[in-house]
């Protein structure tokens, strides 16, 4: 039994289809009967009781890991009932207020705030791996005009893992600390020139004398916007937002960094993977889907109507609702705050009042409240992007580049856990059994 404060009564291992399993939490006393599913437990119906050990000889069937805990990490703690985020213990408004993007990088890989020394260490060695090889420019430079950038990003990453390839090594410290060092290094060269792609300019080159916000400002808008690598207070915005991201536990991305990491593939391949999930609207894509949905609501009196299309299943409302966040997602708090200090410099963004209509129906509204529906990280994001003048299409590029230190933590404290094991699920047969194959040549007579 993993979980220390409850075990289950495994008197009815080898019960089948129609039969209960009783399970016993032993903080509580409490026995559950738990209905038995095609030789699977619903993990939900093991209330707080959640190890494969409960129900012996038996899957747990949990689409979707609702109750499943995949691993054991020490890399980022949210309660999501009380509306807290820690990395590695440090609670992200202190580290938003305070802290820079690089240390929060530093802080996820290795465990504890650098020292002077070690974040100069760090900075420079990340400062230094910025340029990309120029066959991954030629590559991207393939791409059609109008490639989605988190399509460029995703196959340029993936590319990456074969101009390194003693990355598989994966067992090697030394290793492991430099591709982690590139990939977080090279991430916003790539963002970047996916950007730069559809806008049909020139690539940039890294500038190694700016900071890893500055110089990923430069990169974007240099030669057309040279504001925005100027403005100290869009550049702090960009860094807080990149802290913000930077890791969030067992998300769908990390969940499919570790799960392909789990095969020991090299760590490009891993965050290949992270990448896709995240590309998804139900997850990183939702912010660029806010502001598509803002863009289509076009004024506040239109909210109602909108919220009631919600209400109808007719429409989802993107940045809204969360598996974990039941109360409030404290990211979604700093961001909306933030808007104001952007909007200062930017002016404001005229979707914010549709924003700040949508959310007070919302949370005024059964629909929501009963489902516990709040504003996530998401949905605020994409009004600082777009006063960044970023179009919609990079937003979810700007989660990347920060989640890849995330991915990356997640990634180096799965390869070295002597419990890991390859992913590998069980899975609820519900297809035919055995029977006899009919040649095509027979079939179509
Ligand atoms: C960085 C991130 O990934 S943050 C999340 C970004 N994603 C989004 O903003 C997309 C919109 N939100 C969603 O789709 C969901 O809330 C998710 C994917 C984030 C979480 O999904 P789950 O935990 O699986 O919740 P689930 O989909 O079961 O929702 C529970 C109920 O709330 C409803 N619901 C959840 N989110 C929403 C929403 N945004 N709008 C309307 N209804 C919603 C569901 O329809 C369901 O209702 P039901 O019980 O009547 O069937
Ligand atoms: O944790 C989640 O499910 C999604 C999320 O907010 C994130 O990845 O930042």
């Amino acid at each position: 039994m993993t979980d220390s404060t409850a075990t289950a009564s495994t008197q009815n291992a080898g019960a089948t289809s129609g039969e209960t399993l009783t399970v016993r939490d032993n903080r509580t006393g409490q026995e559950y009967d738990v209905p038995i599913l095609d030789g699977a437990v619903k993990a939900a119906d093991l209330g707080k009781i959640r190890t494969a050990e409960d129900a012996p000889g038996l899957a747990v069937y949990d689409p979707g890991f609702v109750n499943t805990a995949s691993c054991r990490s020490s890399v980022t703690f949210i309660d999501g009932d009380k509306g807290i985020l820690e990395y590695r213990g440090y609670p992200i408004e202190q580290l938003a207020e305070k802290s820079s993007y690089l240390e929060v990088a530093y802080l996820l890989i290795h465990g504890e705030l650098p020292t002077k020394d070690q974040y100069d260490t760090w900075a420079h060695e990340i400062t230094y791996h910025t340029f990309v090889h120029e066959n991954v420019r030629n590559f991207m430079e393939g791409f059609r005009y109008d490639a989605h950038p988190m399509g460029m990003l995703l196959a340029s990453v993936g590319a990456l893992s074969t101009f390194y390839p003693e990355s598989r090594n994966i067992s090697d410290a030394d290793n492991r600390h430099m591709q982690i060092v590139r990939l977080i290094a090279k991430m916003p060269t790539l963002g970047a020139w996916a950007f730069r792609h559809a806008q049909g300019k020139p690539y940039v080159y890294p500038d190694n004398d700016l900071g890893y916000a500055a110089n990923f400002l430069a990169m974007l808008f240099k030669m057309s916007e040279p504001k925005f690598s100027a403005d100290e207070r869009l550049v702090r915005a960009l860094e807080v937002l990149f802290i913000l991201h930077a890791d969030h536990e067992q998300n769908a991305s990390t969940n499919a960094v570790r799960s392909v990491g789990s095969t020991q593939v090299d760590p490009y391949s891993a965050v290949t993977a992270g990448i896709g999930a995240l590309y998804g609207p139900l997850h990183g894509g939702a912010n660029e889907a806010v502001l598509r949905m803002l863009r289509r609501i076009g004024s506040v009196e239109k909210v109602p109507e909108f919220i009631e299309g919600v209400k109808n299943g007719k429409e989802r409302l993107m940045g809204f609702g969360h598996r974990v966040y039941k109360n409030h997602d404290p990211r979604a708090t700093i961001i909306k705050k933030a808007c104001d200090d952007v909007f200062e410099v930017t002016g404001v963004n005229p979707l914010l009042k549709i924003a700040v209509e949508l959310e007070k129906i919302a949370l005024e509204d059964e629909y929501f409240v009963k489902r516990r529906l709040y504003p996530n990280v998401d949905f605020y994001s994409g009004l600082i992007y777009e006063a960044l003048q970023f179009p919609p299409e990079m937003f979810t590029v700007l989660f990347a580049i920060p989640r890849t230190s995330g991915w990356l933590a997640q990634w180096l404290e799965l390869v070295q856990d002597p419990e890991q094991k390859i992913a590998r699920p069980k899975q609820i047969y519900t297809g035919h059994r055995t029977r006899d194959f009919v040649p095509a040549a027979e079939r179509w007579r």
